[in-house]
């Protein structure tokens, strides 16, 4: 019985549609009027056509002609949006569901704090999933030995907070967050007052303090450069006294190799060796995606995702579960709209109405053959797959997707030969990889790009929005970082309207128009900037020297 219910379901939000495309209608037809009065203006008398006036009129007329096309491009957002829910209690007993691997990156000890980072490895390994079949894995891409130390702390530390999360089913599983809760906020389950969990509650507080000193007193000082060898640690194995018999995911850190003659390509460079690295160890089906600063606010994000991976009904095309992203430290006014709250609750929704949303960088669980393209079909011979994915046997072994979550612990892996190989970085030369495998390079927003050619090859992708934030991030408050941060995305993104990668050439023979137009609007929204600037001078200047930009109403 359990496994004939669906485990998702989805409802087009009718009344939202009606009212966008009735909007739709409307604008368009204003729209429609100020096009016939523009060019009926140019062309009715010759003395249209000269001087300062003509300049204004033709100012005015491409700012409008910019706006409207940014315009239209939005209305595929507004076409179909849908929402969802899940019914993670009908998904198979625990020991039926698949591995799931869990990648953080981290690049910069000194930006990122380790003691924040550590906190989003925990908060991660507490997942509410099985967890044997869970594998954290971290990218320090700084090469630093604190980060290292701090996860080797970490891991110490989980032993203490996995069981006290389970035992009181802790819902707000990222420590840091959980001590800083009102009193009520992280205790509202029947027993919040009761003795035993107030004394395991400071016992285990006290543990964190300890934790917490540990990384602390660590010696900073110690520079960190961009050049150093790969360091592969599986935590697990560094800890022998075994206590208390509990389960704990594993851990694993790595930092790759890095080399100033070699380019690193930020972080699709350090996914993409974690992806390498993983599938020599646990080769998980499923990976989590998690930017350092952004830990899991709720610990049932897993079961959500696999309630769309395991759905026959979507799962073959299905590449990841994007969950958006919500932040903790937005300001009281936030003026800045850190939250992006138009995109990740109103443009999203409207993606997933069609084929899906876009991959957002953080938050996402991703199906890891859908990274491997249609490079990694069956059949191809052993040079072919060496010229795309490297020389590593290994590697191309692991490619047929057999779960090998059992050698991880194997003494195999006790010298770690072949991880460290795929984490040098001479090892993607002549491949195919950030190309046409694993996260792509071209872009400085790999996120983006990697979704869309996702799509474009017919994979699709699922909005999950639980009305609890399953994942809660750092944004980005002040003018400068907002400034910076703001530069990076719209500069990458309409870079990727002008490559070769433009939706509106690219995309509509490899997905539907709908979907081409939600991803050129990414790409294109950014030339907002420019008829701002128009319409924010010359009518105001034309006004000032009586030349008339708009009709005569009386
Ligand atoms: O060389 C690098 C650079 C960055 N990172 C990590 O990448 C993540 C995101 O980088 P950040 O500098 O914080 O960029 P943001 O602008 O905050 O990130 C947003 O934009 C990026 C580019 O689109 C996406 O990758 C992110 O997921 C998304 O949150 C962080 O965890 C970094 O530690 C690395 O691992 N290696
Ligand atoms: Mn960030």
């Amino acid at each position: 019985m359990k496994s004939l219910l669906p485990l998702n379901t989805f409802h087009v939000q009718n009344l939202q549609l009606i009212v966008n495309r009735l909007h739709l209608l409307l604008h368009s037809t204003a729209l429609a009027f100020l096009f016939y009065y523009r060019f009926c203006f140019l062309f009715q008398l010759p003395q249209n056509r000269q001087g300062y006036g003509l300049l204004s009129w033709l100012l005015v007329f491409a700012s409008e002609t910019i706006l409207s096309f940014v315009w239209i491009l939005d209305q595929a957002f507004r076409w179909r949006p849908i929402s969802r829910s899940v019914f993670p209690e009908r998904l198979p007993e625990d020991h039926k569901l698949p591995p799931i691997d869990v990648f953080i990156c981290t690049a910069d000890p000194t930006k990122e704090p380790t003691l924040d980072v550590m906190n989003t490895v925990l908060s991660a390994m507490a997942l509410d999933y099985p967890p044997e079949k869970l594998h954290v894995y971290l990218s320090d891409d700084g090469g630093s030995p604190l980060t290292l130390h701090g996860v080797r702390e970490a891991w110490k530390f989980a032993r203490c907070w996995l069981p006290f999360c389970t035992r009181y089913k802790i819902k707000n599983r990222c420590p840091k967050a959980y001590f800083s809760a009102s009193e009520d906020h992280a205790d509202d389950a029947d027993f919040a007052r009761s003795s035993l969990y107030l004394a395991d509650k400071h016992k285990i507080k006290e543990q964190y303090e300890g934790f917490k000193e540990e990384i602390k007193a660590f010696r900073k000082d110690r520079p960190f450069s961009r050049d150093h060898p790969s360091v592969i640690e599986v935590i697990q194995e560094s800890i022998t006294d075994d206590v208390d018999n509990v389960k704990m995911p594993v851990l694993v850190y790595v930092s790759r190799e890095k080399k100033a003659s070699h380019p690193h390509h930020f972080k699709a460079g350090a996914l993409n060796v974690l992806l390498r690295v993983s599938s020599v160890m646990s080769n998980s089906p499923y990976i989590l995606v998690l930017d350092c600063d952004m830990f899991c606010n709720d610990p049932t994000s897993a079961r959500y995702a696999m309630c769309f991976h395991l759905d026959p009904k979507m799962s073959s095309s299905l590449s990841f579960v994007q969950f958006p992203q919500k932040f903790h430290n937005i300001s009281k006014n936030d003026i800045y709209d850190s939250q992006l709250r138009s995109l990740f609750s109103l443009q999203w929704q409207g993606m997933d109405g069609l084929k899906g949303p876009v991959m957002s960088g953080t938050g996402f669980y991703i199906k890891r053959a859908s990274l491997f393209g249609n490079c990694a079909r069956k059949g191809s011979d052993l040079l072919q797959q060496k010229e795309q994915f490297g020389s590593s046997n290994e590697f191309i072994r692991s490619l047929d997707g057999n779960n090998t979550s059992d050698l991880v612990s194997d003494q195999k892996y006790a010298f770690l030969e072949e991880p460290h190989f795929l984490a040098s970085c001479s090892y993607e030369i002549g491949t195919k990889w950030g190309e046409e495998v694993g996260f792509l390079y071209y872009s400085v927003v790999e996120d983006y790009l990697t979704g869309f050619v996702l799509h474009s090859d017919g994979w699709t992708s699922v909005f999950c929005e639980p009305s609890k934030p399953q994942f809660l991030g750092t944004a980005t408050t002040n003018l400068n970082d907002v400034l910076i941060q703001g530069t990076r995305w719209y500069s990458g993104l309409f870079e990727n309207g002008i490559n070769r990668f433009c939706p509106l050439i690219y995309g509509p023979t490899r997905m539907p128009l709908l979907q081409c137009l939600c991803f050129a609007w990414l790409t294109y929204f950014p030339l907002y900037c420019l008829p701002l600037w128009c319409l924010a001078t010359v009518p105001q200047l034309s006004l000032l020297n009586g030349i008339p930009l708009y009709p005569k109403l009386f």
